[in-house]
């Protein structure tokens, strides 16, 4: 098992499609890198929402976590999102990316039926049971409708394969009660537009979108904010939270993907359903890139 330190800033990897939503292997591997080398990122979030995961087939998910690991090599930490409401596709993905050398496996909260909390943590137990790997919880509830409690994220926490939570929600009263109650759990904030707030009050790193393209400003935020500089970090915060007010009014993915094509990188076309780039979508991404990079 990888005993690598999990903390830090990871971007939530986004996926190069093709026009025919085709996995675009020489986009994706230039999105890694950009990450790696532009973003200085500490880690990369692998088959999450912002991959697109929830709508590819297993040997599709199985695929970019394999080009994710050979591009990145040892060089960043690597986290590999496996949840899904099917269950064996979950465990399988969990020992294919533990197999594949990922520094932990994490899952999301299962969606669309009304799980139970028992069965919420049948899920987890049973992804984590046969691997010898780290688990973070994602839990989104605004996505999935899973809200969990205090006391049952302690139930799963009890676990000690179970190592921290990826926290996308913008309940921070929760978030507060979770580092204090649990000041070992890797706490990582989710929104990317409430990352200075998340760092006050103590989370260990954060996982997003955003800093596909905006991971520096995300570093200075990160470290300001840890060194008690509120108001310079504040004020990168201010003009990040623009930057991410022109990226959701655009189309969320999408415009980071052709925010990435303005930089060089080939990063392609999101998968269908989500819709196609219309030029006035392709001529607003590159005013957004003229103002804030
Ligand atoms: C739904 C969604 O995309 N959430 C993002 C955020 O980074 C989000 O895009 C950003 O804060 C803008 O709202 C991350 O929490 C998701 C994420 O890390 C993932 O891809 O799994």
């Amino acid at each position: 098992m990888s005993t690598r330190d999990l903390k830090g800033l990871y971007s939530a990897l986004l996926v190069a499609f093709d026009e025919n939503g085709n996995i675009n292997e020489k986009g994706l591997r230039q999105i890694v890198r950009h990450n790696i080398d532009v973003c200085k990122m500490d880690g990369l979030y692998v088959g999450g929402s912002t991959g697109e995961n929830f709508m590819l087939s297993t040997e599709e998910k199985k695929r970019i976590f394999e080009i994710a690991k050979d591009e990145a090599k040892d060089d960043i930490t690597l986290i590999a999102q496996v949840g899904s409401i099917n269950l064996k596709e979950s465990v399988e993905l969990a020992k294919f990316v533990t197999d594949l050398g990922y520094d932990a496996i994490s899952a999301v909260t299962p969606f669309y039926y009304k799980f139970s909390f028992d069965e919420i943590k049948y899920y987890y137990e049973t992804i984590i049971k046969d691997v010898d790997n780290r688990m973070i919880i994602y839990s989104i509830p605004f996505l999935t409708g899973v809200d969990m409690s205090l006391a049952q994220f302690g139930e799963l926490f009890a676990n000690p394969k179970i190592v921290g939570v990826k926290f996308t929600a913008a309940d921070f009263y929760l978030l507060e009660r979770m580092r204090k109650t649990y000041p070992d759990v890797l706490i990582f904030a989710g929104f990317d537009e409430m990352l200075l707030p998340a760092t006050v009050l103590g989370v260990d790193g954060a996982i997003g979108s955003t800093y596909n393209v905006n991971g520096v400003r995300a570093r200075q935020i990160f470290e300001l904010a840890k060194q008690e500089k509120i108001s310079e970090a504040l004020e990168i915060q201010h003009v990040t939270n623009d930057l991410i007010t022109d990226i959701l009014d655009n189309g969320l993915y999408g415009t980071i993907k052709l925010l990435l094509e303005e930089a060089g990188v080939e990063a392609g076309c999101c998968r269908e359903p989500m819709k196609k780039y219309s030029p006035e979508m392709r001529a607003r991404a590159k005013e957004i890139y003229k103002k804030y990079f």
